[in-house]
């Protein structure tokens, strides 16, 4: 076989936007020869190459069945959908957008429940007074089954308890309505402001935060991995690993007198700041590459120990060899 390379990226929705401007960045233009209603398109110079428009939970499916090659949507949605992940796709980046919680809420009005607890407890009480089991509405199935029926021994407060006696109410939109509404009894939904459970008077559970989730860059594992596909995604992560490594680091460039160069270089290591292109010649500036975080403590240590103007800037690309995305996919899919 020698299809071309599926990457599947969001049409609608939140990731959208981020994800198109993401992929700019790195320098992968989207082309749609067919106008913007198509829902297939090209990246305009990497040949071999077809871009798919999908909703980011379809997005997971394609990735899991091995219909699209690569693809971006939230990692919610990836351990929802792919209950066996690790032997599916591979996370290869995530990409610092699309930040959002998967939690359990109660109604605030429950004030005696603040943990899981007391949720278990909760549960247990409707079962032997009520006969009825506690609703769960979510369209976190799978989450949900997993992280409730999960202990942690310890004492009550310090530790999680699994619930029982419960049952979900599939719920596709609109979920933090369904306790108000009188369908469930509680909800499990994915959150960043927490407007929404406000509007709904619901609260979170101290240790009800099940997914601390952002939009990933996702791999995956059964497509038909052909060698077009292949040099077609190294062209792709080459170009994105620069961008990513451009975004983590800062070009600090220092005069330095003869003699202090080495001295420099070392300093430099202690936070983790590199010097890509080696000790420089006598005369001309010392290079390096810094972490974004130790830019201002380093330009501290270099001044003290007797460097000269120093300059900060950012970079637009940093290729290296051998960038650890090319190798975290090739050594996946072996
Ligand atoms: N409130 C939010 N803030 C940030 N990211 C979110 C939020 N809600 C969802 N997301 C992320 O975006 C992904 C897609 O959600 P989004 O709401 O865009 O699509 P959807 O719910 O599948 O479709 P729809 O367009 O019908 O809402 C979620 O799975 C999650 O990873
Ligand atoms: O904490 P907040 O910032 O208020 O965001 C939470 C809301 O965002 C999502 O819904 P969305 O708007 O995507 O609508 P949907 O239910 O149709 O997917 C989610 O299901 C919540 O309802
Ligand atoms: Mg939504």
């Amino acid at each position: 076989m020698s299809g071309p390379l599926i990457l599947a990226v969001p049409s609608k929705g939140r990731l959208q936007e981020n994800a198109h401007a993401f992929f700019a960045r790195a320098g992968l233009n989207f082309v749609q020869p067919g106008g913007a209603r198509d829902y297939r398109g090209a990246i305009a110079d990497v040949p071999n190459v077809e871009i798919a428009y999908l909703s980011a939970s379809d997005i997971a499916g394609q990735l899991a069945s091995g219909a699209a090659h690569l693809g971006v949507t939230g990692e919610d949605l990836v351990r929802e959908e792919i209950p066996d992940a690790a032997t599916r796709v591979k996370l290869l980046q995530p990409l610092g957008f699309g930040y959002a919680n998967v939690v359990v809420a109660v109604p605030k009005a429950w004030i005696d429940v603040a943990t899981m607890a007391d949720l278990d407890d909760v549960a247990a009480d409707m079962q032997r007074r009520h006969g009825r089991r506690l609703r769960v509405a979510t369209k976190y199935v799978n989450l949900v089954r997993n992280f409730f029926a999960w202990t942690e021994p310890g004492d009550r407060r310090g530790a999680r308890t699994s619930v029982s006696n419960y049952r979900i109410v599939e719920s596709l939109g609109a979920t933090e309505g369904a306790p108000a509404a009188g369908v469930a009894d509680i909800v499990v939904d994915i959150t960043t402001t927490g407007a929404t459970l406000e509007a709904n008077a619901l609260k979170v559970l101290e240790d009800g935060v099940m997914l601390r989730s952002q939009a990933q860059l996702v791999a995956s594992l059964g497509a038909d991995w052909n060698d077009g596909a292949r040099a077609a995604v190294r062209t792709i992560l080459t170009r994105i690993a620069a961008e990513v490594r451009a975004r983590e680091v800062r070009e600090i460039r220092c005069r330095f007198d003869e003699g202090v160069g080495r001295t420099l270089v070392d300093l430099a290591a202690r936070y983790d700041a590199r010097a890509p292109f080696g000790p420089p010649p006598p005369g001309t500036p010392l290079v390096l590459h810094a972490p974004k975080k130790a830019v201002f403590a380093l330009v501290e240590a270099l001044a003290a120990a007797g460097a000269g103007t120093i300059t900060v800037a950012t970079l637009e690309d940093v290729f290296e060899p051998n960038p650890r995305l090319v190798a975290d996919l090739f050594g996946a899919l072996g």
